[in-house]
């Protein structure tokens, strides 16, 4: 199986090649097969795509945002007709299952670009009277040069909703992918320079973190995106914080959900199997820390159990399978770890728990019951499929123990009280709340975490915020008074 790009960075609307770049080696995970062979960017090409990045800025800023707009829409039909074409690469980089690639992966991005799109004509500023017939005005002025980097999990999403908001704004981007995924981010780039995208709006950088971090502290960069783990966002955010460079943080989780007794059950087991085994895993908002009240708990599990005979593991490729492989052998490994260690604490091994017995990266959905506060497994975020059941047996002490952590990505609440539905999202202290569902994100909505989680919101109206700052115009339109 061979998905070899055409080379391994996309700099100023062309593929470039540098050999003296450090190989990355881009393996399917379901089989240990290479698919591609790439290279890390030199230096020398760091310099080129934030050159032309600068370059390109002044030009695409002067278009209207109806021109940026169109260009962006344009992109995001043409992410749709090629969207089988863009989940296969998806399932190859990720191992996730096409079944899942085809609905929540170039769509999500293509929406993305849809939407800020169609956002670009009315980024607006204000206008304010003032004593005296002197009045003011803001403009929303985009940043610069802006860095996008990305985690393994959703390449083609994580590209798309940093470019859209950022492009549709008037700003340029390097974006830099995983180098565990670093296949779909190029597509994007052709199909966004397709649509129309003038030379060296968005650049993509193929790397490690080494790249990463030469791209953050440069100084013709004014603002920095990341999505990746809490450890890689203190690094980031502080190297950024040396320039005042404007940063959105998209990190990890250890989130909670809730079920109380009176929620109903399959809904509740549902929202735990989309919040804890959707991409095998390895989803930064998942509700890992699943907390059933006492009196349900038996039949909660039960169901849980019953509704796991229905995974399908196998080849991701074919559209019957609903579950992948880890990303990579060494997440699988820290996958496996953390099983031995609940084990090892006396955590309750009630489904799974193995590596699956077959080729690839295959961890068995695992099911912790018996799961204490205390526990590594339920203070850490873990990013494979191990779910953990805490129970409870009040609210006050459910909402204390889901916010005693220093993460605050996302949190779920199953209830068919009404009022205490609106009361336990109220308490969460996180970013992402969700009553009687898990893990949507519709572009609509901001995404984003608090505490530990991140700084910032993707998606929404939200996101304009963090791609542009406000100039402030005083217009005086009387007699200076001076002192003097
Ligand atoms: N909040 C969100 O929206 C969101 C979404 C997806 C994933 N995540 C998080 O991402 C993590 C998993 O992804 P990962 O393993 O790729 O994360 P990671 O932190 O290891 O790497 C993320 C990216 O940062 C780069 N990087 C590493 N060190 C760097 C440095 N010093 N300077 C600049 N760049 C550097 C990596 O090359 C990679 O592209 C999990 O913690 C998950 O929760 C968060
Ligand atoms: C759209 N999801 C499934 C919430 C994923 C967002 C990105 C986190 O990993």
């Amino acid at each position: 199986m061979r998905a070899q790009p055409k080379a391994s960075h996309f700099i100023d609307g062309a593929y470039i090649e540098d050999d003296a770049g450090a190989p990355i080696t881009c393996i399917y995970p379901a089989t240990g097969e290479t698919l591609a062979e790439l290279h890390e960017a030199t230096p020398a090409l760091v310099d080129k795509a934030l050159a032309a990045a600068k370059r390109a800025g002044p030009e695409w800023a002067a278009l209207s945002g109806t021109e940026r707009g169109r260009i962006l829409r344009r992109a995001a039909d043409m992410m749709r007709d090629e969207n089988r074409a863009l989940s296969e690469i998806e399932t190859l980089d990720t191992g996730k299952p096409l079944q899942e690639t085809l609905v929540a992966d170039a769509t999500s991005g293509a929406d993305a670009l849809e939407y800020f799109g169609g956002l670009a004509a009315t980024i607006a500023g204000e206008t304010f009277r003032l004593p005296g017939g002197d009045w003011a005005y803001t403009t929303r002025d985009p940043l610069g040069v802006c860095v996008g980097i990305g985690a393994w999990n959703y390449p083609t999403q994580i590209a798309c909703w940093k470019a859209a908001p950022a492009l549709a704004c008037g700003n340029t981007m390097v974006f830099k992918p995983s180098e565990t995924t670093p296949l779909s981010a190029l597509r994007v780039a052709e199909i966004l320079k397709e649509a129309g995208l003038p030379d060296g709006v968005f650049n993509v950088l193929q790397g490690r973190g080494g790249v990463g971090a030469s791209l953050v502290t440069d100084p013709r960069v004014a603002k920095v995106s990341l999505t990746g783990s809490v450890p890689t966002g203190q690094k980031v955010y502080a190297a950024a914080a040396e320039g005042l460079r404007h940063v959105t943080m998209e990190l990890g989780g250890k989130s909670p959900m809730i079920v109380f007794a009176d929620a109903d059950l399959d809904r509740a087991v549902s929202g735990a199997i989309l919040g804890n085994f959707y991409s095998s895993g390895q989803v930064c908002s998942n509700g890992t820390r699943v907390f059933v009240e006492r009196t349900c708990r038996d039949a909660f599990v039960d169901r849980l159990r019953e509704r796991l005979k229905g995974v399908v593991m196998g080849d991701p490729l074919d559209e019957a399978t609903n579950y992948g492989p880890m990303v990579s052998e060494a997440q699988m490994n820290i996958v496996l770890g953390y099983i031995e260690k609940g084990v090892a604490e006396g955590a309750t091994l009630a489904h799974g728990g193995r590596r699956a017995n077959r080729d690839g990266f295959f961890v068995e959905p695992t099911v912790f019951t018996g799961v204490t506060d205390d526990m590594t497994i339920a203070k850490e975020e873990i990013f494979g499929p191990v779910l953990s059941v805490l129970d409870f047996d009040s609210e006050d002490e459910v909402i204390r123990r889901a916010n005693d952590t220093p993460f605050g990505l996302a949190a779920g609440v199953f209830t068919d009280d009404i009022r205490r539905a609106h009361r336990v999202a109220a308490a969460f202290r996180a970013g992402t709340c969700y009553i009687n569902h898990y893990n949507a994100a519709p572009v609509e909505m901001p995404f984003g975490g608090s505490k530990m989680s991140g700084v910032g919101r993707e998606n929404s109206l939200a996101a304009i915020e963090h791609y542009t700052e406000r100039k402030t115009v005083y217009v005086g339109m009387g007699d200076v008074e001076a002192p003097f």
